[in-house]
C-alpha cells in the first residue's frame, strides 16, 4: 500500500457481537480519486464510514489518515476531513447563517463560503435550522462538510432528499471540487448512475467484504458477462486471472476479462449494464462459489 495515500484502510474488522459488518477490508484512496462506495442495505457502508470518521472503532485492522493514525489524530489532520450524514439532525435553534459561523470556527476558517457552493445550497442564512425542508438540511449539511474546503470528504448518501436538479448540480460540483483541489472523496450512494459518472473508482462491499476494488474505465472495459450452453465447459476455460463475481445457471459474469483468451466456441460475450452488474455482484445468493 503506497504510504503517501491520504486514505489508507487495512484489514479492517467489525463485529456486533457475533455478527461480522466488516470482515477484513483493505484499501486506500489516492489525491484527487473520487471513490464510490458500493452495497446493498446492510452491506456494511455506514459501518465503514463510521469507522473512517472515528465515530465507531474498529476489532481489528488500522486505518490512517494523512498519514496518522484514526485513533490518535491531529487537530490538523480533523480539520482537512469532512463529512455529509445521511440526515441532518440537531441544532434547530440556530438561524442558517449562525450555524455555517459556529461550524467554521471549529475548522478555524474565516475564509466565506465558496460563492458556487453558497450558490448551489441556496439558502436563506436569517431562516432558523428547524424551518428548513429535508432537502433545504441535506444542503446544509454539504455546506457545513464543505465550507472549510477538506482534502479527505466523506458523503454518506447525501443526494437522497435532493431534487434532481440540485442532485445533478452537486455531483457536478463535486466533481470540479475534487479535481481542482485534489481532495480524496468517499461517497456511497443508491444512485447508480450518479456514481458512474462522478467517481473514478468503484468499491463493491458484499456482507461487510471488498469483493471487487477497480478504477470505473477498467470496471468498464473488462467486466464482461459470459454464456455457453454448456456453462460447466465455460467453467473449466476460465484462466485464474478472471474473477467470477456472479453465476447464473447459463454463465458468469467476471471481471478481468480480455480478448486474447480462447473460450469455448459458441461463448457468448456481452457488456453489462452498470446497474445489472451491480445487482449481481452485490446479492448476497451468490457468495457460494464467488471468487
Ligand atoms: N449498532 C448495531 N448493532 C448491531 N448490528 C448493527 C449495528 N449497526 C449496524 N449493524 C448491522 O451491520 C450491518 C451493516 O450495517 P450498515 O449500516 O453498515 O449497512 P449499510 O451498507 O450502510 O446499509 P444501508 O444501505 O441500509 O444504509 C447490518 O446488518 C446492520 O444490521
Amino acid at each position: 500500500m503506497n504510504n503517501l495515500f491520504p486514505v489508507q484502510v487495512s484489514d479492517l474488522t467489525r463485529r456486533f457481537g457475533t455478527f461480522t459488518a466488516l470482515n477484513e477490508v483493505s484499501f486506500s484512496i489516492a489525491p484527487g480519486e473520487t471513490v464510490a462506495l458500493l452495497g446493498r442495505n446492510g452491506a456494511g457502508k455506514s459501518t465503514l464510514i463510521g469507522c473512517l470518521m472515528g465515530f465507531m472503532m474498529a476489532d481489528s485492522g488500522r486505518i490512517r489518515i494523512f498519514g496518522e493514525d484514526i485513533l490518535d489524530l491531529s487537530r490538523g489532520v480533523r480539520s482537512r476531513t469532512g463529512f455529509v450524514p445521511q440526515t441532518m439532525s440537531g441544532f434547530g435553534t440556530f438561524r442558517v447563517g449562525q450555524l455555517i459561523e459556529y461550524i467554521a470556527a471549529f475548522y478555524e476558517t474565516t475564509a466565506p463560503v465558496d460563492p458556487l457552493l453558497a450558490e448551489w445550497a441556496d439558502l436563506d442564512p436569517a431562516k432558523f435550522v428547524r424551518a428548513l425542508s429535508g432537502g433545504q438540511k441535506q444542503r446544509l449539511a454539504i455546506v457545513l462538510a464543505m465550507q472549510h474546503q477538506p482534502d479527505f470528504l466523506v458523503l454518506d448518501e447525501p443526494v437522497a432528499s435532493l431534487d434532481p436538479h440540485a442532485r445533478r448540480d452537486f455531483m457536478n460540483l463535486l466533481g470540479d471540487y475534487s479535481r481542482n483541489r485534489k481532495a480524496s472523496i468517499l461517497i456511497s450512494s443508491h444512485i447508480l448512475s450518479d456514481l458512474e459518472r462522478l467517481c473514478s473508482r468503484l468499491l463493491f462491499l458484499r456482507q461487510g467484504r471488498l469483493v471487487l476494488d477497480v478504477r470505473t474505465d477498467v470496471f468498464h472495459a473488462r467486466t464482461r458477462w459470459l454464456t455457453h450452453a454448456a456453462p460447466e465447459l465455460l467453467l473449466e476455460s476460465l484462466p485464474p486471472d478472471f474473477q467470477i463475481l456472479s453465476r447464473r445457471p447459463n454463465g458468469v459474469l467476471v471481471h478481468g476479462y480480455r480478448d486474447d483468451v480462447m473460450l469455448p466456441a459458441d461463448t457468448v460475450m456481452t457488456i453489462p449494464d452498470f446497474e445489472d452488474a451491480f445487482l449481481d455482484i452485490t446479492a448476497p445468493s451468490v457468495e457460494k462459489g464467488v471468487a
